[in-house]
């Protein structure tokens, strides 16, 4: 599972529960996933198909969303495809029913309208799992409902024997139950995981929607889009989406625009330009909402009060789901909270009546605290924080307390006398001294507290209203779509004692829009994202060019993400960015050993990323290598020597050759590098082996030394090829031209074998080489050594490219072996009188027999080699993603 995670994902350790749930889909439990958005719950359905090589089918709500995660899967590796109305590829049915994907997407029409013949073929070629993601959709009482879902049970007879597995971000006790009961899950293992989603900021301005306002929100968001961070603004109504977006397109901000009225290919490349950050700014109603999967979206304004306090949890829930800082706006002002009939359109009964009230009463109640808002946001959702989060505009709010005891009383002793049978606006009338038809027709106008509430705004009593609610010293009821307001027990007991006691204080924090009101100015909304608990560029202690490296970083990986049609983030998020500036690697076993970082990145993109740390480094004048993560294992010449581009031996070489040539040479004979690995070593997009063969000849033939025995192995050509190509030049009778003599040849004769013979020969080696003599034969020309053990029998230049360094293939001390090989596999082999070598093989071989093993533990065993050559075969399997480091110990893949 670790390997799986590490090699496709990055990540060297799992989040919260996300072992444990893999663990029981791998066991064949249904399992029901109740956590917080971007708490990581697709893993849990992605890792199970790595692992088992079965595919894992998942039931997804939108198309959109599912074009996002296949994309980014590809990007890992994962081999993934959708399956949908827009699918253009004409072979994805055919070869999803041969289980030729790891993570197949579709839609529940899909699912439920595919043939029996489909998932009978599918099931034979293996699935391991059947994922409901958004699974709260199966419930009415769920704000996504979608019909589809309710018959994703009927596959449940066509999947005998497979685990489902429920996942949802938000789900009360009651849709909790209707997913299981659905679903028909089978003693599901449930998880039901934190709400708390503590890099988010939350914040609340009242706001009155003047055109002024909209100056205040462009010059916020183009604050942010000027440093390249992501932000939706939500709106609630198509109308204020258009001002809002043309107001932001006139201040010149890239911006795009998402409602339910556009066409469809109109708001498919709405949503593309924003996930592939060519807008930065995405105004939207919430049509713009389940289909987010953007984990970089670092603010989220909602203009205008939403209808739920679970969709304003979802919704905002958009924001920072790659665990970085980010924040969450939310703007309202007092005529919001009349929209409840609006809202209440749709509902088919009274019951479905009130749960809308109710949702949309919760979010007011939200917008008017004075108090934590995180902890109310969980508190609902039935979770209770110790502590006040310190991450919430109240929270960072220099506390604006008062003794509110007076104001309370007048407004408490009013709506007592009013009967509580009003909602505030007419108690708060009668405060100011009204004497509306209403008012005098009631006698409330006879009332000792008529007029002595002229001092503060309607709004403000209204605010006063709301804290009171917030505190309980007021209840709030609705019936139908009317609100009443009455003073609740613990407001009678504050009337009771406030009538004895003349005086008795309450002090209370004042919202910001009493503050507001108060000042008739605007407020300085303070916002957070600076918790101590969530990391930020200034909390990580970012130097100035440290910052500068980044948004540099940022825009590799953007312009990587143009060349190759994808999202920024799908190449890798924002935190492995930081990483790199951070730490600056400066070798590919250094930069995979960062979190985030995975197989895929490695073989695309470390080049890239490596080159480019290097120049902006020099440039910005910081040192690489810096290490606040774990370091590699030891830092040793021989390895360091892999980081910097090797000098070459002979000053003029370059200027001879050209760098490319020096390095794939350099790298092959003294780094030992295979032609592969030179191949994407620090390119973006890998050259060939032919030419990285072609590279090594041509230093050769400039004079450069070669392990000519290595290079004859790797490339396959043994001495009966070479005598074959000896006669087919001779037929030829020119060596000059390569094709007529490769026609003369069997066709397991390669180009690579007759450049390599041709240049050996061109510089006199091939006596030498292609000899059968075993205890003659040796092939380190420059070294002008003798001595056998150097070099390779013709026999061990065996035709097999793909031979690796150091291959002992059991032959150990094999008496019918010539003395020199004995002598070659004891150098690199694993055992000899008491001492054990390393070599790439026998490391492997230890650290796949342990459950993880030691550096120390690793150098003591092979006590036949020195330190240095340990660590270095360790870094670079590392590098080669056949192991990795997990807690200090070496793992295997
Ligand atoms: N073990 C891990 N270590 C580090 N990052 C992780 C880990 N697991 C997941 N992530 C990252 O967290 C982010 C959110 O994950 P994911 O998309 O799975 O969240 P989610 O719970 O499915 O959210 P949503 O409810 O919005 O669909 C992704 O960028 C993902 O790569």
């Amino acid at each position: 599972m670790e390997a799986a995670l590490k090699g496709y994902f990055g990540y060297s350790s799992f989040r919260p529960y996300q072992r444990e749930i893999i663990q029981k889909v791998l066991d064949g439990r249904d399992c029901l996933v109740v956590m917080a958005t971007g708490s990581g719950k697709s893993i849990c359905y992605q890792i199970p198909p790595l692992v088992t090589k079965k595919t894992a089918v998942v039931v997804s709500p939108l198309l959109s969303l599912m074009q996002d995660q296949v994309m980014s899967l590809k990007q890992k590796g994962v081999k993934s495809e959708y399956l949908g109305s827009t699918q253009t590829n004409s072979s994805a049915f055919n070869e999803a029913e041969k289980g030729m994907f790891d993570v197949l997407y579709m839609t529940p029409e899909k699912a439920i309208s595919l043939p029996s013949r489909f998932w009978n073929n599918l099931q034979a070629a293996g699935i391991c799992l059947l994922a409901v993601d958004e699974a709260h959709c199966i419930s009415e009482w769920g704000h996504d409902f979608r019909m589809e879902y309710k018959e994703l049970h009927l596959l449940r007879g066509l999947l005998v024997g497979v685990p489902f597995v429920a996942l949802t971000a938000t789900a009360t006790e009651r849709v909790r139950r209707d997913i299981s009961t659905s679903l028909v899950l089978c003693n599901p293992h449930v998880v039901v995981g934190s709400f708390d989603r503590h890099n988010l900021f939350y914040g609340v301005k009242s706001c009155n929607r003047s055109i002024s306002f909209i100056n205040e929100l462009v010059k916020d968001v183009s604050k942010r889009s000027a440093v390249g961070e992501s932000t939706i603004v939500y709106c609630t109504t198509i109308r204020e989406t258009e001002q809002v977006h043309e107001a932001l397109v006139t201040a010149g901000i890239k911006s795009g625009i998402y409602h339910g009225k556009m066409g469809s290919r109109a708001r498919e490349e709405s949503h593309r330009s924003f996930i592939r950050d060519e807008v930065r700014v995405m105004v939207a109603t919430i049509a713009f909402g389940m289909g987010i999967d953007k984990p970089d979206v670092r603010c989220i304004i909602h203009y205008g009060c939403p209808k739920s306090l679970e969709s304003y949890y979802q919704e905002s829930g958009r924001c920072g789901r790659d665990a970085l800082s980010s924040v969450c706006w939310l703007y309202y002002q007092r005529s919001d909270f009349t929209k409840a009939d609006f809202y209440c359109a749709d509902a088919k009964n009274g019951t479905q009546r009130k749960a809308i009230m109710d949702s949309f009463m919760a979010a007011q109640k939200y917008c008017l605290l004075a108090t934590c808002r995180r902890r109310f946001l969980l508190q609902y959702f039935g979770e209770e924080l110790n502590s006040d989060c310190g991450n919430c505009d109240n929270c960072t709010a220099v506390k604006n307390v008062r003794d509110l005891s007076k104001e309370t009383f007048l407004l408490l002793s009013c709506i007592k006398s009013c009967g509580g049978r009003w909602g505030l606006n007419l108690p708060i009338d009668v405060l100011r001294g009204s004497r509306a038809k209403k008012i005098v027709d009631n006698n409330y106008d006879k009332l000792q507290m008529h007029g002595r509430g002229k001092d503060y705004s309607p709004n403000w009593w209204k605010a006063l209203g709301g804290l009171l609610i917030a505190h309980d010293y007021l209840k709030e009821t609705v019936r139908d779509t009317f609100r009443f307001v009455s003073v609740s027990p613990k407001g009678v007991k504050f009337l009771s004692a406030a009538d004895k006691i003349d005086g008795t204080p309450l002090v209370l924090q004042l919202t910001a829009e009493m503050i507001d009101l108060e000042e008739h100015g605007s407020s300085q909304h303070k916002e957070g994202g600076g918790s101590n608990l969530v990391p930020t560029l200034e909390s990580e202690k970012f130097s100035e060019d440290e910052s500068k490296l980044y948004q540099m970083l940022l825009n590799v990986r953007m312009e990587l993400a143009q060349d190759i049609g994808t999202a920024p983030y799908a190449i890798c998020g924002d935190q492995t960015i930081r990483n790199f500036a951070k730490m600056r690697p400066s070798t590919g076993a250094r930069l995979s050993n960062i979190d985030g970082v995975n197989q895929h990145f490695v073989s695309r993109f470390s080049g890239t990323f490596i080159q480019n740390i290097t120049q902006l480094s020099k440039e910005l004048n910081l040192p690489l290598d810096n290490s606040p993560l774990p370091p590699p294992p030891t830092i040793n010449p021989a390895v360091e020597n892999i980081a910097g581009v090797p000098k070459p031996v002979q000053n003029n070489l370059p200027g001879i050759l050209g760098d490319a040539k020096v390095t794939a040479w350099e790298l092959w004979q003294k780094q030992e590098f295979s032609f592969l690995k030179i191949a994407y070593f620090r390119r973006a997009v890998p050259i060939k082996e032919q030419t990285v063969i072609a590279y090594i000849l041509d230093a050769a033939r400039e004079g450069c030394e070669l392990d000519w025995s290595r290079f004859c192995r790797e490339v396959g050509l043994t001495p009966e090829i070479a005598s074959g190509i000896r006669l087919a030049i001779a037929k030829v009778g020119s060596r000059d031209k390569l094709k007529p003599i490769k026609e003369e040849l069997p066709e397991n004769v390669t180009y690579d074998m007759i450049k390599t013979f041709l240049t050996i020969e061109g510089r006199g080696l091939s006596e030498q080489i292609f000899s059968n003599a075993p205890a003659s034969s040796h092939a380190s020309e420059a070294s002008g050594n003798d001595n056998p053990a150097d070099g390779v029998t013709a026999d061990a230049c065996d035709a097999n490219p793909s031979a690796k360094r150091g291959q002992t293939d059991g032959m150990v001390g094999s008496a019918e072996e010539p003395a020199m090989k004995l002598q070659k596999i004891e150098e690199h082999g694993v055992e000899s009188s008491g001492t054990t070598s390393a070599t790439e093989e026998s490391v492997l071989e230890l650290v796949a027999s342990r459950d993880g093993v030691l550096l120390d533990d690793v150098v003591k065993h092979f006590n036949g080699s020195k330190r240095e050559s340990v660590v270095e075969i360790l870094v670079s399997l590392e590098s080669e993603f056949e192991i990795y480091k997990k807690n200090g110990k070496f793992m295997i893949m």
